[in-house]
């Protein structure tokens, strides 16, 4: 249990805290960790990036058809974080380094009080999107177990070849818990991202989903109905995901419309992805910290 997350930093300078609200006396000690997260994501810059897909990645390794185990069944529990042999599945290129990093940063924040792994994917997931112009503010929770272990195979989507249909993708998705709003909602996430390695499946180094891929906008879904701008090329399951034929894609052409829409469903989605494979009781006693992001 880590809800010291909130506490990691002693900052005697600071004089206002949201989370005095939620634990008074604590009144200095409180935001040096996102505020140190948050320089490190300034400007919705790779680490912001890599930080969002991590924390899907993380929590995405639950399924319902996996026998329950540890704290999360695979999902989010910190294993990407803890784990040298799931980080180094090939799904999971180029974000190693990344890891690296955010794991010098488990141990800094330590120092000061525990923090967990798992707790520190998901804080850090929503410091990113905040940090992302336009982002908006996930419902923020800690409280999580860690879990070393790594969780089984195949349990991201592909995206490109063979399980990269809609089919598939859906399916899996449904595995999680995830219908087809929230698919469309999270695949939004998109709008933040740079590819750097699926040359082999010719996507040019570097290349956007979107052609803001430093703003969080609707843009990603927008640029599905039009010809495809120049510069930005989409993945292969994500194409598949946004036919219009289909549920998904419906929702993508809603979203493309509607940004409050898409806002209120991928905060609603995201929020549950974060604690995803954790059972509800054990959720339901976590402690809030979204103040927290909402102040960044
Ligand atoms: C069908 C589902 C999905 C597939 C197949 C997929 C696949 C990918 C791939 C191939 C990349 C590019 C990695 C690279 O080459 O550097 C990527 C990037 C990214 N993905 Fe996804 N993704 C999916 C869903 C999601 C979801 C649900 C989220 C978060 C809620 C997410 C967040 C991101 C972010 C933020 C990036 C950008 C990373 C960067 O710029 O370095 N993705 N994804």
């Amino acid at each position: 249990m880590v809800v010291n997350i909130l506490f990691a930093f002693f900052d005697p300078h600071n004089s206002y805290s949201p989370v005095e609200e939620l634990f008074p006396g604590h009144l200095s000690r409180s935001v040096g960790l996102p505020c140190n997260l948050k320089q490190f994501f300034a400007g919705c810059n790779p680490n912001a990036r890599f930080a969002i897909r991590f924390a899907f990645h993380d929590a995405g390794g639950y399924s319902s058809k996996t026998s329950a185990y540890g704290p999360a069944t695979g999902g989010a529990d910190g294993s990407l974080l803890l784990n040298d042999n799931e980080n180094a599945r090939g799904g999971n290129n180029p974000m190693q380094t990344f890891r690296g990093t955010l794991l010098q940063k488990l141990a800094q924040y330590n120092q000061s009080g525990p923090v967990g792994a798992a707790d520190l994917v998901q804080f850090a997931g929503s410091v990113a999107i905040r940090s992302c112009g336009g982002g908006p503010v996930v419902k923020t929770v800690v409280g999580r177990g860690d879990d070393a272990n790594a969780c089984p195979e195949n349990m991201l989507p592909a995206a490109f070849g063979a399980g990269a249909d809609h089919g598939t993708l859906t399916q899996l998705f449904l595995d999680k818990g995830i219908g087809a709003t929230d698919l469309a909602a999270l695949m939004g996430a998109h709008t933040v991202s740079q590819s750097f390695a699926q040359q082999a499946d010719g996507i040019p180094i570097g290349a956007p989903q979107d052609t803001t891929p430093t703003t969080w906008d609707n843009k990603y879904y927008q640029q599905f109905d039009s010809s495809t701008p120049a510069g930005v090329s989409h993945f292969e399951s994500d194409a598949n995901l946004a036919r219009a034929n289909i549920t998904v894609g419906a929702e993508f052409a809603r979203f493309a419309r509607d940004t409050d829409a898409w806002t209120s469903a991928f905060t609603g989605a995201m929020a549950r992805l974060s604690v995803l494979g954790i059972p509800t009781d054990v959720v339901g006693h976590f402690t809030d910290c979204t103040s927290l992001i909402q102040a960044l």
